[in-house]
């Protein structure tokens, strides 16, 4: 038989509405699964081998030792996908499983070939894509996408210490998805205390749900990037120093948060434009008010243009993520519309990107 590879594409993720939000128990978040990828390639191999190719790190050698995954580098890059590779051998160890020595391959083009780095959930998607991958390739049944994604799920909070999730379940679920997180914090105890990994995807994760919504198809997704990286960590840490010291604001932004993400999913079900995009605006003005109160500009100027153009030209607009720049989302009521708004975006510096809503999740062959 042919040894040729198999290579599997995972979508990167956008934020739509509820950011922040969601890392509080049973509070919702809507994510994108976006027409950029990562790609997974995997083939029988005569040594264990991985190459990150955005990294130049080619033809590195790992082996599996003490329940772990080794990477013959001390490069830290090489960490999220050393703790996927970890986790997903060991759930195959658990299988009574042992795969054949392998070539692992991870190529991305979420962020720009020069560099430029978009927020589309670099870490997630490569997390994701290494579990499908060898999944995909060693598990005689197909695996099914909540088992993806509570893998992924499980590697990326090892590695990372936080985060929602929802990157993980945009790569894993593609689509739109009603999402509200597992609660890191949980996940890590439940990482601790249960003996192994068949055990823990078993569970209930109480506080996790997915849910796929669809987009009414007379609203158009436009996508703004205002040239500026933000630190995700870095506004976290700030709006959760807020919830610390200042419990009301945070419990007010929490209540708007809500009936704006409940304002969105109830627009998205029953075709009602206008109720979605009046959820997008209240979740804009959440998120505005919370960075006043936390003294951090998630909306910063751009993106103050970028939401109210979007606006002018009769559609709703708001910071995707943590804000304090990387991109803008709106929703506009035409495509005529949605091609007006991108031009009005780029006379004030703001960079329309090509993308477009995903439908297939983690996997998918290339
Ligand atoms: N192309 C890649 N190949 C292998 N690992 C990657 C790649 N891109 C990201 N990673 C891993 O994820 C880490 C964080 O990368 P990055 O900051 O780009 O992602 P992110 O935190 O998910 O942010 P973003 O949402 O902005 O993409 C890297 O240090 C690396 O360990
Ligand atoms: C602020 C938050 O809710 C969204 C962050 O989104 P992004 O990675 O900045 O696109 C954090 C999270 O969900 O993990």
């Amino acid at each position: 038989m042919p040894n040729t590879p198999m290579t599997i594409k995972v979508p990167g993720k956008l934020m739509i509405a509820g950011e922040f939000a969601v890392l509080e128990p049973h509070h919702h978040l809507v994510v994108m699964a976006v027409d950029r990828f990562v790609y997974a390639s995997i083939q029988k191999s005569d040594t264990n081998s991985l190459t990150l190719q955005d990294f130049q790190l080619e033809d590195l050698t790992w082996e599996y030792k003490n329940s772990e995954v080794k990477i013959s580098s001390n490069d830290r890059r090489t960490h999220f996908v050393g703790d996927a590779m970890t986790t997903a051998v060991t759930y195959l160890k658990e299988n009574s499983i042992t795969p054949d020595p392998f070539a692992l391959s991870i190529k991305s083009e979420l962020d720009d070939a020069s560099g430029v780095k978009y927020g589309l959930g670099s870490s997630a998607a490569v997390v994701t894509s290494v579990i499908a991958a060898i999944l995909k390739k060693y598990l005689p049944d197909s695996p099914d996408p909540t088992l993806v994604f509570k893998l992924a799920a499980i590697a990326h909070v090892k590695t990372q210490r936080n985060g929602s999730g929802a990157d993980v379940a945009a790569s894993s679920y593609g689509g739109f998805i009603n999402y509200s997180s597992f609660q890191a914090e949980w996940l890590l105890k439940e990482y601790e205390n249960t003996t192994n990994l068949i055990e823990l995807v078993r569970k209930e994760w109480s506080y996790f749900s997915a849910e796929k919504v669809k987009l009414p198809e007379n609203i158009y997704v436009c996508i703004g990037w205002t040239g500026k990286p933000a630190s995700t960590k870095k506004l976290v840490n700030e709006i959760l120093q807020l919830k610390k010291d200042n419990p009301a604001p945070f419990r007010q932004f929490l209540t708007i948060s809500e009936q704006a993400v409940r304002n969105v999913l109830q627009g998205m079900k029953e075709a009602n434009t206008s109720l979605m995009m009046e959820g997008m605006k209240q979740n804009r003005a959440a998120l505005a008010q919370i960075g006043e109160a936390a003294n951090v500009a998630i909306e910063t100027p751009l993106l103050t243009q970028l939401c109210d153009l979007a606006e002018e030209y009769g559609g709703a607009g708001k910071p995707s993520g943590a804000g304090g720049g990387d991109c803008g989302i709106a929703f506009m009521p035409s495509k005529e519309k949605a091609y007006e708004l991108e031009r009005a975006w780029e006379k004030v510096g703001i960079k329309p990107l090509i993308l477009q809503p995903n439908e297939q999740g983690a996997l998918e062959e290339a």
